[in-house]
């Protein structure tokens, strides 16, 4: 059965490796990976990619996943739009951390040479996404990789955009602020990360969505997800999403990217500090025995995704300034 592909899944049991449901059929492809088929799509529909799970802890996104499959294959929602269904780093749903080894949203790059647990998931999840978009060719398409972050944030539900040169067509804004999200956060340089690898390698409108506070499972609120549920399944349905105006979400763009050098290395703010908070010019945020101190210069500066504790060589910190939100008459 279709509702029980996660619970299967991160059992490790066999599940049925396919069939049908309202509007059409499912293949289970590998483990954490499920094609839902639409009988008859209509040639506007998108091919769909959701991820979640791409880190172990960040359980409502698959919660919210959970009650999509399970709509669809109650003839709640109809399946409309070819759709890829990945849960991403299996051992660490399982463990309930972030990584085995390694962050495996670090890894989304061709001709990857890595070895170990999560640069093998790295490379399954890379081949059944060429292997999606290349079958459904001709079709726009669409990814979104679901997360939560470590943290409180000023803005609890936002978007990573990642890096591109091509613009983010405007009605994905539109539908993102219809789905209650926040705000938007522009990267400024290519990031390997799932999404960027959708965007990168096969030119989707792809964007990694925080949606509120990583805790396990069963502690989860998902009342404030309900908008992004509704957005979900409307695009698996091929449905007309729910709009709001672009600027009703406020808008960042990346200014500098922290990273640790160093074995001594500091954030020099509480570790509870909320995403997005400011710091005046000025203020030191962070010292590092190879690198030096870094303080804000000229202009305030608000710090996202903050860890002292990342691998040496990773990111530590975002920190991002206030941007225009796109213009839609562009
Ligand atoms: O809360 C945190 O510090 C991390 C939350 C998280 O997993 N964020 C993603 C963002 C990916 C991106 O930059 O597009 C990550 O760090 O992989
Ligand atoms: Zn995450």
């Amino acid at each position: 059965m279709l509702a029980e592909w996660l619970s299967t899944t991160l059992d490790g049991a066999p599940a049925a490796n396919g069939g049908t449901l309202p509007g059409g059929r499912y293949r289970i492809l590998g483990p954490g990976l499920l094609e839902l088929l639409p009988a008859a799509p209509s040639p506007t529909a998108p091919a769909l990619v959701i991820s979640a799970g791409i880190h172990g802890n960040e359980t409502a996104p698959i919660e919210l996943l959970g009650d999509l499959l399970a709509r669809l294959e109650a003839g709640r929602l109809t399946l409309g739009a070819p759709t890829l269904v990945i849960l991403g780093n299996l051992e660490a749903i399982r463990a309930g951390t972030r990584f085995v080894e390694t962050n495996l949203n670090r890894l989304f790059r061709r001709g990857l040479d890595a070895e170990g647990h999560e640069a093998d998931r790295a490379r399954e999840l890379m081949t059944a996404v060429d292997a999606f978009f290349t079958h459904h060719s001709g079709r726009r398409r669409i990814h979104h990789d679901l997360h939560t972050a470590i943290r409180d944030s000023q803005y609890p539900r936002f978007a990573v955009e990642p890096f591109a040169e091509a613009a983010t067509p405007d009605e994905q804004w539109r539908w993102l602020a219809g789905a209650d999200i926040q705000a938007v956060l522009h990267q400024h340089t290519h990031s390997w990360t799932f999404s960027h690898y959708s965007k990168h390698y096969h030119g989707a409108a792809a964007f990694t969505l925080e949606l509120g506070r990583a805790l396990p499972f069963g502690e989860n609120d998902l009342a404030p997800l309900a908008p992004m549920g509704t957005l979900l399944a409307a695009l698996v349905e091929n449905r007309p999403p729910a709009e709001r105006p672009t600027a009703d979400m406020a808008f960042f763009r990346v200014e500098h990217e922290l990273k640790r050098h160093a074995e001594d290395f500091r954030l020099c703010f509480a570790d509870d500090t909320p995403n997005f908070t400011e710091f005046a010019p000025g203020t030191r945020l962070a010292e590092d025995a190879v690198d030096g101190a870094f303080t804000v210069g000229e202009t305030p500066l608000r710090v996202v995704f903050p860890n002292a504790a990342v691998e040496i060589g990773a990111r530590a910190a975002l920190l991002v300034s206030a941007v225009a939100p796109p213009d839609e008459t562009d």
